[in-house]
């Protein structure tokens, strides 16, 4: 027979049947039976049982280390129930009364802890045959956005954004794990989305019907597991791909942007221009990098910004410097909604707005301009916090300032008197008494006494009445103690209770200005990334990009960001533009080919969001969409080979480049045999050229394909200069004109240390195959197959034709004559 307790238990467990509940007894969060099981091993705690007549399997832990477990089984995906004990167990009557306050779930995190200074996003989607609504929400900043895809599109954005945790009403056939809601999250989507946002059409919010299901589902979830209105989010942007530059998941990958090869932050894009002093500052870099635009003007106006503090290197340092004394007001500033802000969250508040005062500095560029002038109306709060908290105090002991409330000083005077009063009462006993080592002492059991040794207790008076033996002494009390400890007592717990009040009040009204606190952050973050832009363009010496509607791509001494930071670099030249749209570029392998094509893409991706670029001259005409196929990686987790990976990421290549997209393609076809694989990139070659018009740098190997210069009018050679020396190999890093009819393939073998003996032979068969134009040797046998690529291998037996005059042969001659033409071929 289960106890209360256990009954209570499973009452509310059978309510979150898919979280892990932690459940409140005393000091304790207890988690019992199949969650006990699973949080010991996760967490590595001891399986204990409840006791011996009730064997239920149970696993705690202390409740001050509540966000430390939490934090672990959060990041392993797990959903966690968090039951409170809802009143106080010393004055409950019966079972003390529980349930759940909030259940913490990865996507729904506002415990700043948990948190790290990255966006915390949940995610969600709302799918109707080949639309993909989706939604993402970061509680944690009030940062709300939704909009359609299509399943490429959805792809990117969740790699692009890495949310903490996926929702959608359908099965996908996705890499990431995703949970699947009930329709009526989707379904009522009108209510929820009217009454949060408080208004009657959703028109307004520019987005479609499956955007806006997947916007109310991700509200919703989000409402539920926090138990919480969310007012900290007050606005859902629409997201519209056409507007910004679109870099596609593998893109992303391929250019390391924001992970490099080895899933690390460093030495990536994002790493090289991050230097944010806040992290309001680093989020919105991160998004502008993510999502770099297409829109001349804009792109402008952040370059004139951009310029601005690039030229003025005191301003920057001085900006920079207020910047670093800003802490993550957009974090706080949900704290503070959602009532949860403590007081040192309000002290940094604070000192953070006095510093953003400081950023209101006449600019003279339209977005630094706009963002200062939104820097007002702060005033208020920095008043309100001054004047109410007197420090990082527990609330409900010292937390405010004296001054604030009338009340609640009139208490605390009283207090501190009836202290005061005890102080003396300690000096008038002993002379009244003539006991010198007389004390008046404090515990939380007995309260207020006052102690005598055993050898003065001959001196004791009448009124004092004994309460407690000791060894050595006597502790006794007397009504004027007892009257003056109900005093400071009963002010303690009212002192306790006003100063609730009083904060609740306080993030109560700051909560009223939630939008000064919101329009700030926006302000400061915009401020930071320039002046992090700006502070790059400095130190690496960076120039500002010429951005048009031109189709051109022409940079001089361009460099790779990441790559320059630890090699001597070579800079390098790019040319491209409506009649040479096309750029074959041979060179061995180690030459740096894929270094060269990333620089490319990458100074267009820096151009585009509106950043300088590691060049002496940059111009740039607008690119929609990057396209990469890069290197080759095995897909295995999906089962696909390398070489079919390579030919679904080229079909969506082939399938939805426009014009005005720019293509990396690196060695095409390497996983099929040299004559497929030939074949394939040259038909590529001919219909990006013909058809897509796209601008394309293809780093190639067949050398074969730089006679297509001659063939196709916007094709153009280059290739990456080696120098060949008695040694061996010297890379000279430098792309220069025309093609290269060599491949280096052999002595690259050589330099990586390939025995010289294999090198050796390597270079024998090569001689061979060059010499009898065959393309495959087998088993040491020396001809197999004669190459039959082009006429001229056949010119003498077409020439022989030609020559013969048919009608001065006899039919026997004719046919002795064909049976030695056929054992010429044979013979080949
Ligand atoms: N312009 C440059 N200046 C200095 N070092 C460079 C330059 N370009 C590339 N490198 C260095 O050369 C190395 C090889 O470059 P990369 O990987 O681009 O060669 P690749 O031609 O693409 O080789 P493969 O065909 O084998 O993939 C890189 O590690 C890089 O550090």
């Amino acid at each position: 027979m289960a106890t209360p307790l256990m009954r209570q238990y499973h009452r509310i467990k059978a309510k979150y049947k898919d979280t892990i509940l932690f459940f409140r007894v005393g000091d304790f969060y207890e988690t019992f039976e199949d969650d006990a099981k699973l949080v010991s091993k996760e967490l590595n705690i001891v399986l204990t049982r409840r006791s011996k007549d009730e064997p239920v399997p149970m696993a705690g832990i202390p409740y001050h280390a509540l966000d430390a477990y939490l934090s672990r089984l959060v990041k392993k995906g797990y959903k966690v129930a968090i039951c409170e004990q809802l009143e106080d167990p010393a004055k409950a009557r019966g079972l003390v009364r529980r349930d759940v306050v909030r259940v913490v779930t990865p996507g729904t995190l506002i415990e700043d802890t948990l948190l790290t200074e990255d966006n915390n996003f949940l995610f969600s989607i709302y799918k109707h045959k080949e639309i993909y609504g989706f939604a993402a929400l970061d509680i944690s900043t009030g940062e709300f956005f939704a909009g359609e895809l299509d399943f490429y599109g959805l792809n990117a954005e969740i790699l692009r954004l890495q949310p903490s945790e996926i929702l959608s009403n359908s099965k996908l056939n996705l890499d990431f794990q995703i949970k699947i809601l009930a329709e009526e999250y989707y379904n009522d989507y009108e209510k929820i989305l009217k009454e949060h946002f408080k208004v009657a059409e959703l028109s307004g919010f520019g987005i479609g019907e499956y955007g806006l299901r997947a916007a109310a589902s991700a509200l919703k979830y989000a409402k539920e597991n926090t138990m919480n209105d969310l007012k900290n989010i007050t606005s859902l942007q629409g997201y519209f791909k056409d507007k910004y530059l679109i870099l596609d998941s593998t893109t992303l990958k391929n250019l390391e942007i924001f992970h490099n090869v080895l899933g690390e932050d460093k030495y990536t894009l994002y790493h090289t221009m991050n230097k944010c002093e806040t992290p309001m500052g680093a989020r919105l870099l991160k998004r502008w990098m993510q999502r770099p635009l297409k829109d001349i003007d804009e792109i402008n106006d952040r370059l004139d910004a951009v310029e601005e503090l690039a030229n003025k290197q005191l301003l920057q340092d001085s900006i920079r410097t207020i910047l670093s004394r800003i802490k993550d007001i957009e974090r706080i500033k949900t704290r503070v909604s959602l009532g949860r802000a403590a007081p040192r969250d309000l002290i940094s508040l604070k000192e953070s707005l006095k510093q953003a005062d400081k950023l209101r500095i006449n600019f003279e560029s339209k977005i630094l301009k706009n963002s200062a002038s939104k820097i007002y109306g702060i005033e208020g709060i920095i008043e309100l916090i001054e004047n109410a908290i007197n420090g990082d105090y527990p609330v409900g002991e010292g937390v405010i300032k004296e001054g604030y409330n009338e009340e609640l000083d009139e208490i605390k005077r009283i207090a501190s008197n009836a202290k005061l009063l005890i102080g003396k009462m300690e000096e008038r006993e002993r002379r009244n008494t003539g006991i010198k080592n007389l004390k008046i002492g404090y515990n939380d059991v007995m309260g207020y006494y006052i102690e005598v040794s055993k050898s003065n207790l001959s001196k004791v008076p009448k009124h004092y009445r004994r309460k407690q033996t000791l060894k050595n002494s006597e502790r006794f009390v007397t009504d004027e103690l007892k009257e003056l400890e109900y005093k400071i007592l009963s002010a303690k717990d009212r002192i306790y209770e006003i100063e609730n009040k009083i904060y609740r009040d306080i993030l109560k009204k700051l909560g009223e200005m939630i939008d000064v606190i919101e329009r700030t952050a926006k302000s400061i973050a915009i401020i930071d990334v320039i002046s992090s832009l700006a502070r790059v363009a400095l130190e690496m010496n960076y120039t500002r990009p010429e951005v048009d509607e031109s189709m051109d791509i022409e940079i001089r001494n361009g460099r790779h960001p990441v790559v320059e930071l630890y090699t001597d670099f070579v800079p390098n030249d790019t040319h491209i533009n409506s009649d040479a749209r096309f750029i074959i570029l041979t060179g061995p392998n180690m030459a740096g080919k894929s270094t060269y094509m990333r620089q490319v893409a990458l100074i267009v991706i820096l151009a585009q969001m509106g950043s300088f670029v590691p060049a002496d001259y940059a111009k740039i005409g607008i690119v929609d969409r990057i396209y990469t196929r890069v290197g080759a990686s095995d897909d295995i987790t999906r089962g696909r080979s390398t070489f079919m990976m390579e030919m679904v990421e080229l079909a969506n290549i082939l399938n939805t480049a426009t014009e005005r997209s720019l293509i990396l393609l690196d060695e095409i076809g390497r996983g099929t045999s040299t004559y497929d694989g030939l074949a394939i990139a040259w038909s590529i070659t001919e219909h990006i050229h013909n058809s897509i018009r796209a601008r394309t740098i293809f780093a190639t190997h067949y050398h074969h394909l730089i006679d297509l210069e001659n063939v196709l009018d916007n094709v153009r050679n280059y290739h990456i200069a080696v120098k060949e020396t008695q040694d061996g190999l010297i890379f000279v890093r430098k792309v220069m004109p025309g093609g290269m009819s060599k491949s280096y393939g052999i002595e690259v073998a050589k330099l990586a240390g390939v025995p010289e003996k294999v090198v050796k032979r390597a270079k024998e068969i090569l001689n061979l195959i060059e010499e009898e134009k065959v393309i495959e040797v087998r088993r040491g046998k020396k001809i197999i197959q004669t190459m039959l690529f082009g006429e001229e291998n056949c010119s003498d037996i077409l020439d022989e034709i030609k020559r013969m005059d048919i009608m001065n042969l006899t039919p026997l001659e004719a046919l002795n004559k064909l049976n030695e033409l056929k054992r010429k071929i044979e013979n080949r």
